[in-house]
C-alpha cells in the first residue's frame, strides 16, 4: 500500500518546495463569523484534520479550545510552532509524532491512521481545505473516517470550494450534491454561506455538519 509518510508524497514535496499557496495569513473569516453560532461547548477539544500550519488553530486556541491538528508534513509542524515564542514538547504515539505548544497538539502523520481510541474527547471539528485537498475516492474515506472519530452531537464547520475545472485539483471542486452524498448518512448537513466566484472562478462554501445519532 502507498505509504502517506513517504518522502516522495506530493504533499511532502509541496511543503519542502514552499508551494503552499493554500496557506492564509489570518484565521479564515468564516471561522470567525460562524464558529460562535455553533453550539460548541466553550472548552471542547477541536479536531483540525489536514491542518497545515493554519492560523485557524491559533484562533480556536485563543477562543478557549484545546486543538488537535493532524498533518502529514513535519515542515508544517515546524513552521507552525516557530510562529510563537511559547515552548514546545514532543512525544511519540503509534503512527504519530506529537508536538505540543500550549493547548495546541499537532499530530504529524496520516489522518487516516488516527484511531478512535486516540481521538477521545473530541468536541468539535474544523475543516478548511481538507476534504477538497483529496481526490474523489479518498474523499469518501475521509467522510467515513471523520464520522468514526466524532461522537453524536458533535458539530463542525467545513469550508470547501467549487470551480470550473472539475476533476482537477487540489483544490478539487466539490459540489453541494457531493458534500451531501458524502456526509448526509452520518451528519446533518447545512450550507451556511456561498460566496460568488472570484476572478479565478473559485467559489467558496461554508457547511455546518452535526454528527447524527443518540447522544
Ligand atoms: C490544502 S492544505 C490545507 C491546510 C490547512 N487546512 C489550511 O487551511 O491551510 C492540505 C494539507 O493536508 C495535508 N495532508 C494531505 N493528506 C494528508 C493526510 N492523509 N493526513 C494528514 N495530512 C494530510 C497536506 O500536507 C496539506 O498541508
Amino acid at each position: 500500500m502507498h505509504d502517506e509518510h513517504d518522502h516522495d508524497n506530493p504533499w511532502r514535496q509541496r511543503w519542502r518546495e514552499g508551494r503552499i499557496g493554500f496557506h492564509q495569513d489570518a484565521a479564515h473569516p468564516a471561522l470567525v463569523r460562524y464558529w460562535p453560532t455553533l453550539g460548541v461547548a466553550p472548552r471542547a477539544k477541536v479536531l483540525v484534520p489536514l491542518c497545515g500550519k493554519s492560523l485557524d488553530m491559533r484562533w480556536l486556541a485563543r477562543a478557549g479550545h484545546p486543538v488537535l491538528g493532524v498533518e502529514l508534513a513535519p515542515e508544517a509542524v515546524e513552521q507552525f510552532t516557530a510562529q510563537s515564542q511559547e515552548g514546545v514538547s514532543r512525544y511519540r504515539l503509534p503512527g504519530f509524532e506529537v508536538t505540543r505548544q500550549g493547548t495546541i497538539e499537532l499530530w504529524c502523520g496520516d489522518f487516516f491512521h488516527l484511531h478512535i481510541h486516540q481521538a477521545f474527547e473530541l468536541g468539535a471539528f474544523f475543516d478548511r481545505a481538507a476534504l477538497i485537498a483529496l481526490p474523489p475516492a479518498t474523499r469518501q474515506r475521509y467522510a467515513f473516517h471523520l464520522a468514526q472519530l466524532v461522537p453524536p452531537g458533535v458539530e463542525g464547520l467545513l469550508i470547501g470550494v467549487t470551480h470550473e475545472n472539475d476533476g482537477e485539483g487540489p483544490p478539487y471542486s466539490v459540489r453541494g450534491k457531493e458534500i451531501e452524498a458524502l456526509f448526509e448518512r452520518n451528519f446533518a448537513v447545512t450550507c451556511l454561506e456561498e460566496t460568488g466566484p472570484d476572478a479565478r472562478g473559485v467559489a467558496e462554501q461554508v457547511w455546518r455538519l452535526t454528527r447524527r445519532g443518540p447522544k
